[in-house]
């Protein structure tokens, strides 16, 4: 982890010499103040001059106002590196997780996620704090310290360090435990964030079943049980500093019990022991410190590991070595013998083959759950083949590189997806150098001139929470707009008509139709009356092909079109 973070905050070499280098003038003003006061006491007192205290008391002054300087800068500079290093591993981690297969949306707990871009990477910057600074120039200080008082009186010095083991051997045990505590504490953290996600997300059910007592009861119990990890943890953490403490009292007692018999043989001073006594602080601070960083540690260690985990996932679906740049459709889309599975030994599409001539529009037809929209996911490389291939003019789609590739293709699916933001930012949403022409032709064609003309701001309402609310059939025309501005040549639409009204059906189908002409597209549509007019229709069941042709040819076959069109119509 130390590796990780050091790497990370290695670019900024000049800001860390300079706070090292403050490190060392700190650690040398906190070993000489003590120097001062046990001058005072042995010097200056019995010589009763009053230049030379006021000399010393100045230059007391001048080094504590130093020290504070010093503390102030370094504090803040470490500050700087800490956020410009956390800055570029949040960024780094939200790019890495935008990369993963659709796959890995779809199996990863969203307020998982979540956790680990708020809580886990929060605990990987405290460990480039101002406090892990701190415990630097504390050791730096401690062996300052520890080789003065080793001078001074070897054998005090060496009584002191035995209860160095002790100290030892305390944080051993604790921080293992409170390790383990935190882990637990963090995996019922994801597990309160998942709750809330799922629940805020669903209210709708939630209040049409009137189940909140339920859920209620459900987030009690994850509740509590983050309640139990926490106090586990803060069991193990409270014991830790007082047991460190009492320890300390061990090593004063020493020193005074110890210390004050050598002033009684003549062998130390008053004001020896008086800096001793001050040392001992300074020896401790480490400690205190050291524990503080202990718990720290571990919370990081655990965070560290978590983010560690979502790193090592690498997508599947990925770009070839120098892959090819899709500049267009000439000739046709082909699906040739292509199987797939979610899940080993679950077929789910099976020796799927058809051509998708340019300029045609292909429906596909079929009962839930056949395997259309999986169909359409293999054309933009959402999932690739288990066997067989996809092919745009007789090339393997997974030789061009994925971004071209989904450039080409404009999706409508069932569940549209909005931004927050304004109308406008929805539709130009992934085309954003479109010009207010090109906006308004997408505007129309979507028939949606008229909704936005009645709204006071136009395109520049917000949607969402901020804004307006929507219907599901206005939602789905400014996906369609957002489509006719993509103006990509391959057309995906996914029951796109659902939502609407049948006027609204309507005016949008005239205009698809428009849009159609000029594309190649693959339609699904559950309501057969949609696709009448494809010039293809591809008859799905249970992942295979069963028919195809045209709505005529299919009638007069007498087969499974048959009967999925007798029973929407009879
Ligand atoms: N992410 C997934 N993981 C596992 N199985 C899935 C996943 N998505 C879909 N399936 C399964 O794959 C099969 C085909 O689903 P698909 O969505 O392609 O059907 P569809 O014909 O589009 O259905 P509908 O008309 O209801 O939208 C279904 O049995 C479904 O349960």
């Amino acid at each position: 982890m130390l590796r990780f973070v050091f790497r990370r905050v290695l670019n900024q070499w000049p800001l860390i010499t300079f706070s090292l280098a403050s490190l060392l003038v700190i650690a040398f003003l906190e070993f000489s103040i003590p120097q001062i006061t046990q001058r005072i006491i042995d010097d200056i007192i019995p010589s009763k001059s009053v230049p030379q205290l006021v000399a010393t008391i100045l230059t007391l002054l001048g080094f504590a106002l130093a020290l504070s300087l010093f503390s102030y800068v370094s504090t803040y500079v470490m500050s700087r590196i800490s956020q410009t290093a956390i800055v570029d591993l949040r960024e780094e981690l939200y790019r890495h997780v935008l990369k993963q297969d659709f796959n890995f949306f779809e199996t990863q707990k969203t307020g998982d996620l979540m956790t680990r871009f708020s809580g886990d990477i929060k605990a990987i910057q405290d460990l480039i704090s101002p406090n892990t600074l701190r415990l630097f120039s504390n050791v730096l200080t401690f062996v300052f310290v520890l080789a003065f008082m080793l001078k001074t009186d070897w054998r005090l010095t060496l009584l002191i360090t035995l209860t160095f083991p002790f100290l030892y051997l305390l944080n051993f045990y604790f921080s293992r435990h409170i390790k383990t505590a935190f882990r637990q504490v963090r995996q019922s953290t994801a597990k309160i964030n998942n709750q809330l996600q799922t629940s805020l997300t669903s209210v709708l059910l939630i209040k049409n079943f009137a189940t909140e007592d339920f859920e209620t009861e459900r987030f009690g119990a994850v509740n509590q049980e983050n309640k139990e990890h926490y106090l586990t943890a803060m069991r193990y953490q409270s014991l830790f500093s007082p047991s460190i403490d009492f320890i300390n009292y061990v090593g004063m007692a020493i020193v005074l019990g110890y210390g004050t018999l050598q002033v009684f043989r003549g062998e130390l001073t008053v004001g020896n022991i008086v800096a001793y006594l001050a040392y001992l602080k300074l020896l401790q601070n480490p400690v205190r410190s050291f524990t503080q960083m202990v718990s720290r540690f571990q919370q990081s260690l655990v965070s560290y590991e978590r983010i560690m985990d979502l790193y090592q996932v690498e997508p599947n679906i990925v770009d070839v070595a120098n892959p090819l740049e899709l500049t267009g459709l000439k000739k046709a889309i082909q699906f040739n013998h292509v199987d797939f599975s979610y899940e080993m030994g679950q077929p789910i599409l099976q020796d799927v083959s058809f051509v998708m001539p340019r300029g045609q529009v292909t429906a596909l037809v079929g009962s839930s759950g056949s395997g259309k929209t999986t169909t359409t996911r293999l054309l933009t490389r959402l999932y690739d083949p288990v066997a067989g291939e996809v092919l745009i003019d007789g090339c393997d789609i997974r030789q061009y590189s994925m971004s071209s590739l989904r450039h080409h293709v404009g999706i409508v699916s069932q569940d549209v997806e909005l931004i927050d933001g304004t109308i406008r930012e929805n539709i130009m949403y992934g085309t954003p150098s479109a010009t207010d022409e090109e906006l308004l032709i997408a505007v129309g064609a979507a028939k949606l001139a008229d909704f936005v003309e009645g709204l006071p701001k136009g395109l520049e309402t917000q949607v969402g929470e901020r804004g307006i609310k929507l219907s599901g059939g206005q939602k789905q025309r400014i996906a369609i707009a957002r489509v006719f501005l993509k103006n990509a040549p391959i057309l995906i639409l996914d029951e796109a008509t659902a939502s609407l009204d049948n006027e609204s059906e309507r005016h949008i189908q005239a205009s698809l139709d428009n849009l159609l002409e000029q594309k190649t597209s693959l339609v699904i549509a559950h309501r057969l009356s949609t696709v009448l007019n494809a010039d293809m229709i591809l008859v799905m069941d249970k992942g295979r092909i069963v028919e195809q042709g045209t709505h005529e040819s299919l009638l007069a076959h007498n087969g499974r079109y048959q009967e999925l069109y007798q029973a929407q119509f009879k």
